[in-house]
């Protein structure tokens, strides 16, 4: 049997995480920004998380997990310090649920892979349960060779990919331009503002001859 890397919507769709200590707070914080709807079932939770929910950007429900808390939900984090409740949970979740067992590795259908973010760059790093922490090694290396930088160019090998789709150069220059633009001297501003002011110039032109 092997895993399958997707990336995943998560907006409007109902996670319950289920424990609100130091891992439900690492999952957490890296599903803040899905636009997911998030509760979080525990009596005790870290600062962090109590602090979200008074911000209003997470629910949390101060109280024991019950069965009934994983009416509806779309994913379960399951991130509890006791194995008899975290396995409870992991019974109570809908046969369709996607369900994280942050406590065992071969329990549940999904793990969260190390994650390096630049903008519309995602890489994602996973063991299989192997061991989390050359995952986290290795995005630590990635983070270094892919820097910040890479956020601008993404945007900017978007938008060129975008104003190349609108002019008429022929399919096979278009890639030539494409694979051209993966060139490091192209990680530079100024040759990026160049080229999309080229760019725009090549679509307004095709306007001007219809
Ligand atoms: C299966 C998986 C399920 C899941 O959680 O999704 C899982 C399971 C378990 N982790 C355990 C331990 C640790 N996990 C980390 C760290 C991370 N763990 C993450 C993911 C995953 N961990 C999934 C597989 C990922 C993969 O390998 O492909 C990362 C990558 C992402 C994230 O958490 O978002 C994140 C790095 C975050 C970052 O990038 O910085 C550290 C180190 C640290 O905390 O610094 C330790 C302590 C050292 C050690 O034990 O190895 C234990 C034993 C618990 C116990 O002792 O009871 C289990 C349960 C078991 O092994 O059965
Ligand atoms: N996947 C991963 O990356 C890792 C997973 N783990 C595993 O995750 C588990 C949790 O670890 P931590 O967050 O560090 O523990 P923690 O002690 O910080 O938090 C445990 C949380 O569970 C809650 N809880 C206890 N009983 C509950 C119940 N009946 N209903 C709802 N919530 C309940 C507590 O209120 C607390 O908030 C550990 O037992 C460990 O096996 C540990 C390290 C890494």
């Amino acid at each position: 049997m092997t895993v399958i890397p997707i990336m995943i919507e998560l907006e409007g769709k109902r996670v319950v995480i289920v424990g609100g200590g130091r891992i439900a707070k690492r999952k957490l914080s890296g599903l803040l920004d899905s636009g997911a709807e998030l509760t979080v079932i525990s009596p005790v939770a870290a600062p962090e998380i109590a602090e979200w929910a008074e911000e209003g950007k997470i629910n949390w429900k101060q109280k024991n997990f019950e069965p009934t808390d994983a009416e509806d939900a779309f994913m379960m984090v399951i991130a509890t310090d006791d194995p008899a409740v975290n396995a409870e949970a992991r019974k109570a979740a809908h046969p369709h649920c996607l369900v994280n067992a942050s406590a065992e590795a071969k329990a549940g259908n999904i793990h969260f892979p190390a994650h390096v973010k630049r903008g519309k760059l995602s890489i994602a790093v996973s063991t299989n349960g192997a061991s989390p922490m050359l995952a986290k090694k290795i995005k630590q290396e990635l983070q270094a060779q892919f820097d910040e930088s890479y956020e601008r160019y993404l945007e900017f090998l978007f938008e060129a990919r975008q104003l190349l789709k609108k002019t008429q150069i022929p399919q096979n220059t278009k890639e030539e331009y494409l694979r051209g633009f993966l060139d490091e001297p192209f990680l530079q501003t100024a040759l990026q503002q160049e080229t999309l002011r080229e760019l725009r110039r090549l679509v307004d032109r095709k306007k001007d001859l219809e």
